[in-house]
């Protein structure tokens, strides 16, 4: 039976790399898929994994529609095997119903990639939506670590090196960024919820307010 997968995690856990594999393993043996992607940090119309390997893909714009899209290609004599969509968090809802449709009316399998939640801890659209209507949802194995070396659950956003709550939801961005930047920086829920970077965590460890006091 075709599914709709929707394989999540946080930023940085494998899923464009993930993708590219599932997409290297069918081509290899003779599959022909489509692979949709939006916002990639590589640019328009690319599919980047941080291991250093890129594909061109078809940029979802907004406003696109998805099952439409497969339908003209078939119906013009392409052949369409398999759906891969990459940040499928910034589609929106309907783009996800379409991408369903796929697997229900044209029997195909769609693999959607993409982050739960925003750095305010709230889900994107695209993804509450997945959560909604996928057959399966898969973590990703390979976990991304907190500072801490917990499990990183929660993605966080910085300005200027700080950590913040508020902002637009949408910023195409990256890990290990200059700290003059936004960034981003994977964190488990406890530094989530504290507000505690790497760089943060750094700085207080070497503040005099939390050195061992001598109790004479
Ligand atoms: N130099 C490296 N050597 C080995 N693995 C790396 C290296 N750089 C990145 N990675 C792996 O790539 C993962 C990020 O892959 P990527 O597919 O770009 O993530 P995502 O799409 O989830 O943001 C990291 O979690 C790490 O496991
Ligand atoms: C948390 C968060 C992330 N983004 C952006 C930053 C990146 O461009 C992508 C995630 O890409 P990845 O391949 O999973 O690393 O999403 C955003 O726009 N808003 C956010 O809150």
């Amino acid at each position: 039976m075709p599914e709709l997968v929707f394989f999540s995690g946080t930023m940085d856990c494998g899923k464009s790399t993930l993708a590219l594999q599932i997409g290297h393993n069918r081509s290899a043996r003779g599959l022909q898929g489509v692979i949709f992607t939006r916002d990639d940090r590589a640019g328009e119309g690319k599919l980047s994994s941080r291991l250093g390997l890129v594909t061109d893909a078809v940029e979802a714009e907004e406003g696109m529609d998805l099952y439409g899209n497969i339908v003209d290609r078939v119906s013009r004599g392409g052949r369409v095997d398999y759906v891969i969509v990459d940040e499928a968090q910034f589609l929106a809802p309907d783009q996800i119903d379409q991408l369903a449709r796929v697997v229900d009316d044209l029997k195909l399998d769609v693999f959607a990639f993409g982050i739960t939640t925003d750095f305010r801890t709230k889900l994107f659209p695209g993804s509450q939506r997945l959560i909604e209507l996928a057959d399966r949802i898969e973590a990703l194995q390979v976990e991304a670590l907190c500072w801490c070396g917990a499990r990183a659950t929660h993605n966080a956003r910085t300005v200027g090196g700080v950590m913040v709550v508020e902002g637009e939801q949408v910023v195409v961005g990256d890990v290990d960024r200059p700290a003059t930047e936004i960034g981003y920086e994977v964190l488990c829920r406890r530094h989530h919820r504290r507000r505690m970077t790497s760089a943060a965590a750094h700085a207080g460890a070497l503040s005099p307010d939390v050195l061992p006091v001598s109790a004479g």
